[in-house]
């Protein structure tokens, strides 16, 4: 008797639960919908043509109570997870993309490393940057390796109390505008290498001097963001701001990818916003629109185009959903899923909505040209869609599959597979 009622309890409790997160998922949408449609909206064109970062988003994000909204409340945050973020990310991408961009960085990705990892010390002086308004930069990528991120050669020199960073790290979201910065690199120790950490550094600071921006790239889309370089000379980090990884610095890659992870379905989640955006100015166009004597809805090629752009776009809001179900950070496989699809889908999606507006579509006074342009990027940035594959499949398969030469093959580099099996075979 007491072990059924018990087990109503806690049906009832959990019950409770899934009410009290679905209306809080539902009030995040309708506030992020309604500041999208009635301020970012009308803004993103603007945006996109001055290529100016939008202070003004951010504050609206900030004063809307969006900008680091999964800090814990100990910080000053709501404590919110990342079900509640790609909510926000997608209603605010439907308006604009770069909007959305900021708030997935104000959210996942650095600040979720250092809320997830860092010191006290840490965490207060993220959490006051981000609840003001900065969008933190992760700083990953470096001319010779992108894909091949664990090639970076920017290295941390364990000097005194502190470390020593030198290197150069290019395509940088939000270089010369983010104040918080975690940059990744590899750790020396008396020259011996000790695996790769994450560095929190404050831009502006005194002390941060090393730390400094390079050149801009003219970017096809989501022109409101600077992509930049960034230098580090000689830049002296002090040791509390070595971000500690969990498993230690030997695996502290995989910690920093495991945070990251968060950051792959937040981009997921502006390429899904993009799609959806899109997909409701070709459904509003194809009513109105006449040919031939009437709406050109009425014509199945362009019923079957909307049919399947929305299941698409169903499918992949299913995949980031599946990929924020639990708690704290995505699964590796879920958010390489979520972002490979949704990334795709956009590409396909937003292109779609052009065609259908035919010339109209093509003007760049008409939103959808601007959003087939920032959709482009997500196959791209956050890991491409062929190395998203590759993590996949490994997954899939439960095996690891090293991609240099040498660790695949097992044969050096300098030789081709053939030469080394006619050398077998001769001996
Ligand atoms: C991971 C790769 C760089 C491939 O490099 P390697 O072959 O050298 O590395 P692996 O052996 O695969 O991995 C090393 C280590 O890390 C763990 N790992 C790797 N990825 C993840 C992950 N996503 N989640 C958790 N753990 C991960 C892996 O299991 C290994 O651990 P063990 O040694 O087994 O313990 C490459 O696959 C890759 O991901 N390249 C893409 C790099 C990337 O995403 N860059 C993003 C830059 S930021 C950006 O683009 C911002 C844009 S945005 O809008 O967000
Ligand atoms: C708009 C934008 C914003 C970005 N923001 C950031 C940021 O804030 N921070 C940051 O650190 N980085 C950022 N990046 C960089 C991004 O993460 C890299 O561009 C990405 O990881 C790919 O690296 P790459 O451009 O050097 O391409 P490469 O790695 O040189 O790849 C070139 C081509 O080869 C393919 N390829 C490479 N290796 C393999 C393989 N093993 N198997 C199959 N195909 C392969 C790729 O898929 C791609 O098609 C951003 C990029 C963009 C476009």
């Amino acid at each position: 008797m007491l072990a059924d009622l018990d087990r109503i309890t806690a049906r009832e409790n959990a019950d409770l639960n899934e009410k009290s997160c679905a209306s809080r998922l539902e009030s995040i949408r309708e506030r992020a919908r309604d500041l999208a449609q009635n301020v970012f909206g009308p803004r993103a064109a603007s945006i996109d043509k001055a290529e100016i970062y939008p202070w003004e988003n951010c504050f609206a994000l900030r004063d809307a109570g969006f900008m680091g909204m999964t800090i814990p409340k100990a910080y000053g945050g709501q404590g919110l997870g990342y079900r509640e973020a790609v909510v926000l990310v997608e209603e605010v991408s439907k308006a604009c993309g770069v909007t959305g961009r900021i708030a997935v960085e104000a959210n996942m990705g650095a600040v979720g490393a250092i809320m997830a990892y860092g010191s006290e010390k840490q965490k207060k002086i993220a959490a006051e940057l981000v609840l003001e308004g900065d969008k933190p930069a992760i700083c990953i990528t470096e001319p010779e390796s992108g894909s091949a991120a664990t090639d970076m050669t920017t290295r941390a020199d364990k000097v005194g109390d502190g470390y020593i960073l030198n290197g150069k790290k290019h395509w940088i979201t939000g270089g010369g505008v983010s104040r918080l910065h975690l940059i990744f690199a590899q750790v020396f120790e008396n020259d011996e290498p000790q695996g790769i950490a994450g560095f929190i550094v404050v831009r502006g600071e005194p002390g941060a001097e090393g730390l400094s921006i390079g050149k801009r790239e003219p970017t096809m889309g989501l022109r409101g963001i600077p992509e930049t370089e960034v230098y580090l000379r000689d830049l002296h980090v002090p040791a509390d701001m070595l971000l500690q990884p969990p498993s230690g610095i030997r695996k502290g890659f995989g910690d920093l990818m495991t945070a990251y992870n968060g950051q792959r379905v937040g981009a997921a989640a502006v390429a899904l916003g993009l799609a959806v955006g899109a997909y409701d100015q070709a459904e509003a166009f194809i009513q109105q629109r006449e040919q031939f004597g009437r709406p050109i809805c009425e014509f199945q090629g362009l019923q079957w185009m909307l049919a399947d752009m929305a299941v698409q776009i169903s499918a992949a809001r299913a995949l980031i959903n599946e990929a924020v179900n639990g708690t704290g950070f995505p699964d590796k496989m879920k958010a390489a899923q979520a972002k490979l699809f949704t990334s795709e889908m956009a590409v396909k999606v937003t292109n779609d909505a052009l065609q259908m507006h035919g010339a109209a579509g093509y003007s760049r006074n008409n939103p959808v040209e601007r959003m087939v342009r920032d959709a482009r990027m997500f196959t791209i940035g956050g890991g491409t869609a062929q190395v998203l594959r590759n993590v996949i499949a490994s997954d899939l398969l439960g095996r690891k599959f090293p991609q240099t030469r040498e660790g695949y093959m097992a044969y050096p580099a300098s030789k081709s597979p053939v030469d080394t099996l006619r050398e077998k075979v001769e001996k």
